[in-house]
């Protein structure tokens, strides 16, 4: 399998490659040249295997640069540090089905695939006999998965932006609390977007990214994407085994829009997935996107679900590939006119095409509060806000037809202002945060500026 960027100047990239270069050096995002596609009968088997052994079966059809024996071992290494059995367990909550994905270190979908990335950069760069400094931005679940992934590992360094103030106490002091010497956390005087834009900037210093051996690790990388493939399949086959189900929903909490573009990857590769449901909070744009054609940028706001206060959706470029016949100039082109305009306009023929694969909706702060409640007062069950958003979704837009299933993507422990707003007290916690408050942390408050991260990442490089 062969990579090549969303803007076509970067091709034929190994694997690996794809996976060390990050974001692509002509400041596109790297997507396979094509798309395995699975039979009927192959999805009926994946659907069951257990997790470790599907996400073999998964990355296999996408990874052949690394023997079978190594990609095993690295994927069952990354599944151990779950607390479930199952890894992403689906369980039947009044009506829809609930995916877990926040069993891992952190309590948040972000450790399904930076566990195993974590795992992967050390054995790429023992192998090759490199180091990396890592440079992420945050709105808060990734920082700390990403951390997590690395924290203690040999030749890595991880430089991680959060917007100061901007995220749960929770989610910041996941970051702050772990002083390995290889962590760094910055807290930018600024939003997620500003983070993730000084992100790509440095990246796209290409005499910068070589000398400093920059490394991605939030979903611009491809291999983040791949890991987020595999809980599709797994959550279809489980809950076709208890239904009989031929077709799905999944309802995707959406920011950044990697999770629900790891889904429509699934899709793609033959997933009887019926529509794609994304839910935003206020920061609309991708809702207003798939519902109107209105692709317009906004002020970022802030809401209950702090990790989806983003406005430029990173991935929207991967699928705006799709949606443009796999033309890369018109994807340049159009990355381009954003740039510029903040907005891009659709035609008739696209906008239908988009209608086929997804359907969204925009739930706001009082909505959010009232799926806790409702979802709590009905089963006992306490759903995080980004999760609530989803369930939202789904209730408003999923037909009686196939059963859906919302991605669960964080615990409600990480945001625990919002679940007591919701059902008056706060969730309990699970043992990986006991005491948090009181270790000892580390963080400096930095300006959003890209000269100004580029030069602190300078002096503490490896
Ligand atoms: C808890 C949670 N839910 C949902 C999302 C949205 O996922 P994505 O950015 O992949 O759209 C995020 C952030 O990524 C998150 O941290
Ligand atoms: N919500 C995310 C934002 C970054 O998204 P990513 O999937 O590109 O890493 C977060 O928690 O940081």
């Amino acid at each position: 399998m062969r990579y090549h960027s969303t803007r076509g100047k970067v091709r034929g990239l190994s694997f690996k490659d794809a996976v060390m270069m990050g974001l692509a050096d002509d400041g596109g995002l790297l997507l396979p040249e094509s798309i395995p596609t699975l039979t009927p009968g192959d999805v009926e088997a994946l659907g069951q295997l257990a997790y470790p052994e599907l996400a073999f079966q998964v990355f296999s059809r996408f990874v052949d640069d690394i023997p079978a024996a190594n990609l095993k071992n690295l994927i069952e290494r990354s599944y151990q540090s779950f607390t479930h059995p199952e890894v992403t367990p689906v369980v039947h909550q009044d009506g829809v089905y609930i995916l877990e994905l926040f069993h891992g270190p952190t309590l948040a979908f972000k450790d399904v695939a930076l566990q195993f990335l974590g795992n992967l950069f050390e054995y790429l760069l023992k192998e090759r006999g490199e180091k990396m400094n890592i440079l992420g931005a945050t709105s808060g679940d990734t920082g700390s998965a990403a951390i997590y992934g690395v924290r203690g590992k040999q030749n890595i360094n991880i430089f991680i932006l959060h917007p100061h103030g901007r995220v749960s106490p929770i989610q910041e002091l996941q970051m702050t609390t772990v002083t390995d010497p290889n962590v760094f956390n910055l807290a930018v005087r600024g939003t997620f977007d500003d983070g993730q834009s000084i992100v790509k900037e440095a990246f796209g210093d290409l005499e910068f990214k070589s000398r400093y051996s920059l490394g991605a690790v939030n979903s611009i990388n491809w291999a983040r994407v791949l890991a987020q493939v595999v809980y599709y399949f797994y959550a279809y086959g489980r809950v076709r085994r208890e239904t009989g189900c031929r077709e799905i929903y999944f309802s995707v909490p959406t920011g950044n829009f990697g999770d629900i573009f790891a889904g429509y990857i699934a899709k793609r590769m033959g997933l009887p997935i019926r529509r794609l449901i994304l839910a935003t909070n206020e920061n609309n744009i991708l809702s207003r996107f798939v519902r109107d054609g209105d692709y317009s940028v906004g002020q970022v706001t802030e809401t209950l679900s702090p990790s989806m206060d983003i406005q430029v959706a990173s991935n929207f470029e991967r699928y705006l590939f799709y949606l443009y016949q796999q033309n890369p100039d018109r994807v340049a082109q159009a990355m381009e006119d954003f740039r510029k305009q903040g907005r891009l306009e659709f035609a008739d023929a696209e906008r239908a095409r988009v209608g086929e694969d997804f359907l969204a909706l925009t739930v706001n702060k009082t909505q959010t509060v009232e799926t806790i409640r409702d979802f709590h007062a009905a089963t006992g069950y306490v759903l995080d806000p980004h999760t609530a958003v989803g369930v939202k979704a789904a209730k408003a837009l999923a037909g009686g037809e196939a059963p859906v299933v919302c991605l669960a993507t964080a615990h409600p422990a990480k945001f625990a202002d919002a679940v007591r707003q919701a059902i008056g007290r706060e969730p309990q916690r699970p043992a990986s945060l006991e005491g948090i408050e009181d270790r000892p942390k580390r963080c400096e408050v930095i300006e959003a500026e890209t000269q100004a991260v580029k030069d602190y990442l300078a002096q503490n490089a490896l």
